[in-house]
């Protein structure tokens, strides 16, 4: 008998019931229920909560002008800190460079393809649209890089998720419109893909591809039960960029732009791009290698790339 308790209360320590706090959208759906099947596989029982948040609510203005990106994840937060959720899932493209205190990233999972992908029902690349198309993105990143590249594009704003944006460029609103491959391979909207960008064509956002998942930092329990779905590299990698970002003071209404990527000799290459948004100066890029054997020298690594935006 005693013996059994006490085989039962091991049981219970190892394996949880974790309630997952995720925003509603179709591709956020699809992330959560990604990570509840990573840790059923490791035996825990597992709860979604879906909610919507205020960056969901707000379609009609540019995110960079009514509070950033924070928007997606504070409603979250509330319900890790009011105890209704354990962890809140996200794109790590959307998560503050800084997380209000008593608040952390717990694990990075492996990440998705990192690019930017052109949609087009017409047209087969960038390369191929006429002198003028018009071409949808409200990422300022996406619009300055864009703008290097074909300077006659005409830009205009695109809001929603995904099948809104979709369905915007179906209803002929614009000739092609720019997303992330990693959001359009989730959904299994991989054929809409017409050309994806390499990384030195169009470089990605911080973190873009990756998730990341939220935890209280009390939470010491449930650290040790994500740390299987933790990518190292991908954890490394996003580190230096988010590194970037957060030494630049970066919010969704700066350009900005950073890619880290492992080399064949081991070492993490960062390579960063910082924007005008009126479009005055042209595009300032900086590229380091490093070793990166640890998050702090990831971290040393984007930082240093962000003193040379800098200048
Ligand atoms: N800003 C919205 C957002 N946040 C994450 C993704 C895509 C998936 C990802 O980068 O992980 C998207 C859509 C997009 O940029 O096209």
């Amino acid at each position: 008998m005693l013996a059994s308790s006490g085989l039962f209360l091991i049981w219970k320590t190892v394996l949880s019931n974790i309630v997952i706090a995720t925003r509603e959208s179709r591709l956020a759906m699809w992330q959560a229920e990604h990570v509840k099947a990573l840790l059923q596989e490791q035996g825990h029982t597992v709860e979604l909560l879906g909610m919507t948040t205020r960056g969901d609510q707000i379609l009609d203005r540019s995110l960079s002008k009514v509070g950033g990106k924070g928007l997606f994840v504070k409603e979250l937060e509330t319900a890790l800190e009011d105890g209704r959720a354990d962890i809140a899932v996200h794109s790590l493209k959307d998560v503050p460079m800084d997380l209000p205190e008593g608040f952390a990233l717990a694990c990075v999972l492996e990440r998705e393809d990192p690019r930017d992908a052109l949609v087009s029902p017409r047209y087969a690349s960038l390369a191929e649209l006429p002198q003028g198309a018009v071409v949808g993105t409200s990422s300022l990143r996406r619009v300055v890089l864009l703008r290097a590249l074909r300077p006659d594009l005409r830009i205009e704003s695109l809001r929603g998720n995904l099948d809104t944006r979709l369905r915007k460029l179906d209803e002929g609103q614009y000739d092609a419109i720019v997303l992330a491959a990693a959001g359009l391979k989730r959904l299994a909207l991989e054929s809409r893909i017409r050309e994806c960008f390499e990384p030195d064509t169009m470089l990605p956002a911080a973190g873009q591809g990756a998730l990341g998942i939220e935890v209280r930092t009390e939470r010491a329990d449930l650290l040790a039960l994500l740390a299987p779905l933790d990518s190292r590299r991908d954890g490394l990698a996003t580190a230096a960029e988010r590194a970037v970002s957060r030494t630049m003071g970066g919010s969704c209404s700066m350009p900005l732009a950073a890619h880290a990527r492992w080399q064949p000799d081991g070492r993490l290459r960062i390579d960063a791009a910082l924007g005008d948004p009126e479009g005055l100066t042209p595009l300032v890029r900086a590229q380091l290698v490093a070793e990166a054997a640890d998050a702090a020298q990831a971290t040393a690594l984007g930082e240093a790339a962000a003193r040379l935006l800098q200048g």
